[in-house]
């Protein structure tokens, strides 16, 4: 439900993040005087009292854009403060739907690529809602490096099954050329690579870092600029926090549930997951125990999706590598 008694706050939104089958996004523009006015939007709006979440998101569409939501899966929950007033959007991804979107309160609407997104003016609570259509529902993050022919084969495994983001996590030093060769690998099926290695600075070519969550404490400001990717590794909401506050792109979490790599931690489950993602205002992946098909179910408890080394990591060369 989206209902709000007179004193709680934020006020609920629903929006829709309508997907046609070539990835492109449903986008319209804001009537000049409303709030937030002239710039670009994702259509939807406020839940009316004691209206369920879909209930309204399938009005929205309605008045708006003339439509009926065919499935709706969770996208991201973003609590936003204005000057002038406090925002909870609920995202949703409309993957089909009947009837064709017009804009119907006059409202201009296009269909852009999630890179054409970044290139449009929207309301500054949607920065990381742009953010979570870009990012993928599965993010590898590589065993350490030991012989490169059989590390650079399992990483062609796992781009060809569909990975299209990359933690190259190296914590000694590598075999001299792989990460050249890796960056090479992942960019020739269109996926990107962070880099883990305890430097700031990315080598050439590589798409950005991820922080650990020593790394994230030491920081007073993003450490790259905004057309790169910062990632960053949470165990609890302070550093959500502190990641959303220095404007990275996402953060995983966890551990959600046990995990051989971290014996003595206490797995946070599902419920404080879910928990994490309602406060957190930044995509945020599931981490620890995560088995390849539990994407969805991070989705459903608010997640951008999992995160792993195991659960992603091609299973014939993991047994050679034991
Ligand atoms: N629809 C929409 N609203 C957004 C987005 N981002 C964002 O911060 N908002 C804020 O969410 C609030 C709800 O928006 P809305 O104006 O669409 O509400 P509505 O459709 O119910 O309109 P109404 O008040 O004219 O009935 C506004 O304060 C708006 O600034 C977005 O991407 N789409
Ligand atoms: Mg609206």
């Amino acid at each position: 439900m989206c209902a709000s008694t007179p004193n709680t706050v934020p006020e609920p939104i629903v929006l829709a993040a309508i997907r046609d089958q070539r990835d492109r996004i449903l986008v319209s523009r804001r009537h000049d005087h409303a709030h937030q006015g002239g710039l670009w939007e994702l259509p939807g709006g406020k839940c009316e009292p004691g209206e369920a979440a879909l209930a309204a998101l399938q009005r929205e569409l309605q008045e708006e854009v003339g439509i009926r939501a065919g499935s709706v899966t969770p996208l991201i929950r973003i609590p936003y403060r204005y000057p002038d007033r406090e925002v909870r959007l609920d995202v949703y991804e409309v993957r089909d739907w009947a009837g064709e979107p017009y804009g119907r309160e006059g409202q201009p609407l296009r269909w852009v690529s999630t890179t054409e997104l970044e290139g449009l003016a929207f309301p500054p609570a949607n920065v990381p809602i742009l953010r979570a259509l870009q990012l993928p529902e599965r993010y590898l993050i590589t065993p350490e490096p030991e012989q490169p022919d059989t590390f650079l084969a399992a990483l062609d495994q796992a781009l060809e099954q569909g990975i299209k983001l990359v933690q190259l996590r190296i914590k000694r030093t590598p075999p001299a050329g792989l990460v050249e060769a890796a960056i090479e690998r992942v960019h020739r099926h269109g996926a990107r690579i962070l880099m883990n290695t305890g430097s700031l600075t990315p080598p050439p070519g590589a798409d950005g870092i991820h922080l650990t969550a020593d790394q994230l404490q030491g920081l007073k400001q993003r450490p790259l600029p905004a057309q790169m990717w910062v990632g960053a590794s949470c165990h609890d909401q302070d550093e959500l926090e502190r990641a959303a506050a220095l404007e990275l792109d996402f953060a995983v979490y966890g551990p959600v549930q046990p995990t051989s790599t971290h014996p003595d931690a206490v797995p946070a489950g599902w419920a404080g997951f879910a928990a994490a993602c309602a406060a957190a205002r930044l995509p945020v992946y599931a981490l620890g125990g995560m088995h390849r098909d539990e994407a969805e179910t991070a989705r459903q408890h608010g997640g951008q999706g999992i995160a792993a080394i195991r659960g992603l990591w091609p299973a014939a060369v993991q047994k050679e590598e034991r």
